[in-house]
Order: C-alpha cells, then sequence, then structure tokens
C-alpha cells in the first residue's frame, strides 16, 4: 500500500542526502517500527512518505498513487484523506479543547468526516468515542488542552489520527516524553484502534526497546542506496 523507490532526500545546502533508500514496501495493516539514532533521518523520512516533502529523487506511492504526479494542493487533500500523522510535539491548537482538536482532522477531508458518521452517528460520537478507547477520562474533554499532561495530550493526538479511519498513522516518536508503562500501554490502544480497520502504522523512534511491539522493524541506516536496481 505504501512503496518507496531510489528516494533521495537532501535539504537545502546539504551536499549528502540525509534520506537515501533503495527500496521499502508496507503492507495494508502492517505495524512497522523504523529505528535509528537521532539526526539519521526518520523525521524527514516521515515527511516524504506523508508528501509533506518531495524527494530530490525516486518515488513515493501510496495506495498506488505516486506523489509526484500530484500537485501540492492535491497532495494535501490526499494526505488529510488517507493519512493520520501524530507528530512529535503533537501539534495540537492550543486554543481548541481535545474534543475540538480531535474533529478538525475530518474538517480537511469529507471522506474522513462521512466515515466517522457512517461509524460512530456523528463525528463529535466519533472523537468522543475515540477519546475513551484511549483512555482519556470525559473530565478532560471540554478542557484547555494545554493544561492536559503529555501523555494526555498524546491521546488527544492520536485520537486526531485514527477518526474517519484513515488507511495509515504516521507516528514521529510520540512516546519519548512517557515512562516505559505508559509508553506500551499507549502503544496498545494505538493498535486495538488502528486494527479495526487494518490500518497501517509507521512509528519511528530511536527506543529499540519498543520493536518487539511491532510486525516488523527497519533500521534506517541500514536501507541505504546501493545503486543496484531491485
Ligand atoms: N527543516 C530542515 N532544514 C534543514 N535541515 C534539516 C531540517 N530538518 C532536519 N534537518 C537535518 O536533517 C538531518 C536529519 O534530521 P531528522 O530530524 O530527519 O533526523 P531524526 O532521525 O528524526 O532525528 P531525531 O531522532 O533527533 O528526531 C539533521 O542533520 C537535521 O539537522
Amino acid at each position: 500500500m505504501l512503496s518507496l523507490t531510489h528516494l533521495q532526500f537532501h535539504w537545502p545546502k546539504q551536499n549528502k542526502p540525509v534520506v537515501d533508500i533503495s527500496q521499502l514496501e508496507i503492507a495494508q495493516g502492517e505495524q512497522i517500527f523504523i529505528f535509528g539514532p537521532s539526526g539519521s533521518g526518520k523525521s524527514s523520512l516521515l515527511s516524504l512518505l506523508a508528501g509533506i516533502n518531495v524527494p530530490t529523487q525516486g518515488e513515493v506511492s501510496l495506495l498506488g498513487q505516486p506523489f509526484s504526479t500530484l500537485s501540492a494542493k492535491k497532495r494535501d487533500r490526499f494526505r488529510a484523506d488517507h493519512i493520520g500523522y501524530i507528530f512529535q510535539n503533537f501539534n495540537l491548537i492550543s486554543y481548541l479543547n481535545p474534543i475540538e482538536n480531535v474533529i478538525l482532522a475530518t474538517a480537511f477531508s469529507k471522506k474522513r468526516a462521512m466515515h466517522a458518521i457512517e461509524q460512530d452517528g456523528s463525528i463529535k460520537q466519533s472523537a468522543e468515542r475515540l477519546l475513551t478507547a484511549l483512555e482519556l477520562p470525559q473530565q478532560y474533554w471540554h478542557q484547555s488542552v494545554m493544561s492536559l499532561s503529555i501523555g494526555q495530550q498524546q491521546r488527544v493526538a492520536a485520537a486526531r489520527a485514527l477518526i474517519g479511519a484513515p488507511e495509515i498513522i504516521i507516528a514521529d516518536e510520540p512516546t519519548s516524553a512517557l515512562d516505559n508503562d505508559n509508553r506500551e500501554r499507549f502503544i496498545s490502544l494505538l493498535f486495538q484502534e488502528a486494527k479495526k480497520h487494518h490500518t497501517s502504522i509507521v512509528f519511528v523512534s530511536h527506543d529499540l526497546t519498543l520493536a518487539p511491539l511491532f510486525t516488523r522493524s527497519v533500521d534506517i541506516t541500514s536501507l541505504a542506496n546501493t545503486g543496484v536496481a531491485q
């Protein structure tokens, strides 16, 4: 469902590619863990997978759609419809409460709005169901999102990524601020929800202890292009 071929990416003024991958295929429903040290290009890779940045060379295709054939505007639309993104710093909107933050993802995607309504009766009920599933107690739903703990904010960010059942969730090291028990609990709740719709998960971290929780782990430093066509 997601495929990368001969992918290279340079940030401006860098003489060496920060992402250099000969081939990677991610199947529908797969939970893939991509690890590598700080600065090895994990966040840069995710920005290419989500079509936020464009590769210097090579191609990213999601659901059979090569990103290179889409304009920037169409890529934004495609991303809103098919990808739930959990950012490293969550990117929650500070003046919206948790329910409003979760609902926001459906404002950019009719497809996800319709899916949420079909599944739960209304978009609001869908947001409430997801926050419950992710164990954010109801007493926090209408508070300022900035008054929540990091772990609670993370649950809001995950519910926002999951609403409307996008085909893929991309998570950029979202557990680094949590202790071990809370990290494993968070990942297990995320997986439980994702499995209901056979959603794929791409999760990056430098913390190898999380690897056994996933169906596959990949070392980003082992993916470098060899120049050999595959
Ligand atoms: N917006 C940017 N502009 C220029 N260079 C950047 C930008 N973002 C990242 N880089 C550079 O790209 C390299 C890889 O960064 P990236 O954030 O992708 O690594 P990472 O593996 O996700 O790191 P970490 O685990 O610390 O989050 C670094 O050298 C970084 O300085």
